[in-house]
């Protein structure tokens, strides 16, 4: 416990006439057997500022009070953007933070295991969690600050979702994570209330999640200009994500081909309007990436292959010039996987 108090030392605090009560707060949150902290796993022992000219960046608020006195603090006139992430970064977040970067004055990330959105029986505790890397990957995208809340200062005592984004349940991804949808939406708006951010960044990989923050941003007139980024992918075509470390070597080896069925509904979508088809039937393109899924066996379950509008991921009948998103969820062996391609 000690040591989680050093690593905060070592780190830039927000303000050194707060450090007493923020070590103080360390230690009373991040007590090591904590069931709702998720802080110290994975946290370092210790850590080591490096002396390059950025050492001072990026800040790092362990409270709320803190990344709100920096927002405060911050000349109006200057523009912030906003990165959330649950951590275990990898390229897509930090394509996220590099946009952040090259689009605002100052760059904001949050790193927060949000447990509102686990299901019970989901994998909340063993969630990927390596904080003094990824302080060190946002440093070298330049990003000025780190919120990274301890799960009992976001929430009162039980966790518990207030802000409900009535339907979300009904979606493809909602109806096979009931409440997830509510978690984030909850999570989102109290991160948004907290940041104020002019510019907030979120990957399409995502897809319902994108739907849904601008639904919510809209609903509740949030003064953030939400920015959807492209799906980062791997050599080999897998969308990045932090879950993919849970691939055994095999699966990992199988996992592209997630969007080897969706790059095939693609070429026939593409065939076909090339041919000078004007529409064609989504359960045309539905078949052929459940085609494509069935040739690997290590797809233990097909959780769902639709085929929605672009807009708000409605489902469609037939797909026409306008395009269409190809969203899926498979279970890789154990671990659940998301992928999706847009045609226009
Ligand atoms: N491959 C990617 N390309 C672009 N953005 C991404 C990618 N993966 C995640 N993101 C975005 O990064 C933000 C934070 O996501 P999160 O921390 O949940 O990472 P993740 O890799 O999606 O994790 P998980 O495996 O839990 O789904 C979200 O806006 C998410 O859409
Ligand atoms: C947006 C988010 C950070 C909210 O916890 C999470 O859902 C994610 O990482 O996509
Ligand atoms: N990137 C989505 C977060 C989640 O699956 O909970």
């Amino acid at each position: 416990m000690l040591k989680s108090v050093e690593m905060y030392q070592r780190l830039t605090i927000s303000s050194p006439s707060k450090l007493r009560p923020l070590i103080s707060q360390s230690i009373k949150i991040y007590t090591v057997d904590s069931p709702i902290n998720q802080a110290t796993q994975g946290m370092p022992q210790t850590y080591a500022m490096s002396s390059d000219t950025n050492a001072s960046r990026p800040t790092i608020h362990p409270t709320i009070q803190s990344i709100r006195s920096m927002r405060k603090s911050l000349d109006s006139s200057k523009s912030v953007g906003f990165v959330p992430t649950m951590g275990a970064l990898h390229e897509g977040h930090l394509s996220l933070a590099r946009a952040a970067r090259a689009q605002n004055d100052v760059v904001v990330a949050s790193i927060f295991v949000n447990p509102t959105q686990f299901l019970q029986g989901e994998d909340l505790d063993k969630y990927p969690r390596q904080l003094e890397k990824d302080v060190e990957l946002l440093r070298g995208v330049g990003v000025d600050h780190v919120f990274v809340p301890a799960a009992d200062s976001m929430y009162r005592k039980n966790h518990v979702s207030y802000v409900d984004p009535v339907g979300f349940d009904d979606t493809k991804e909602g109806s096979f994570r009931p409440g997830h949808f509510r978690g984030v939406a909850t999570i989102v708006t109290k991160l948004f209330n907290i940041v104020q951010p002019t510019n907030a960044y979120f990957g399409q990989k995502d897809a319902t999640q994108c739907v849904l923050i601008r639904r919510i941003t809209e609903d509740l007139d949030m003064d953030v200009n939400v920015q959807i980024m492209d799906t980062v992918r791997e050599q080999d075509g897998l969308a990045m994500s932090s879950r993919n470390a849970y691939l055994t070597a095999d699966e990992r080896e199988k996992a592209p081909v997630l969007y080897k069925a969706l790059c095939a509904a693609r070429e026939v979508y593409e065939s076909r309007l090339a041919r000078g088809l004007k529409e064609l039937e989504a359960n045309d393109l539905r078949e052929v990436v459940e085609e494509v899924l069935k040739t690997e066996p290590l797809i233990k379950e097909v959780q769902y292959v639709a085929i929605d509008d672009l807009e708000q991921m409605q489902p469609l009948e037939k797909v026409g010039s306008g395009g269409c998103i190809i969203s899926l969820a498979c279970k890789l062996g154990a671990v659940r996987l998301i992928d999706n391609i847009v045609l226009q």
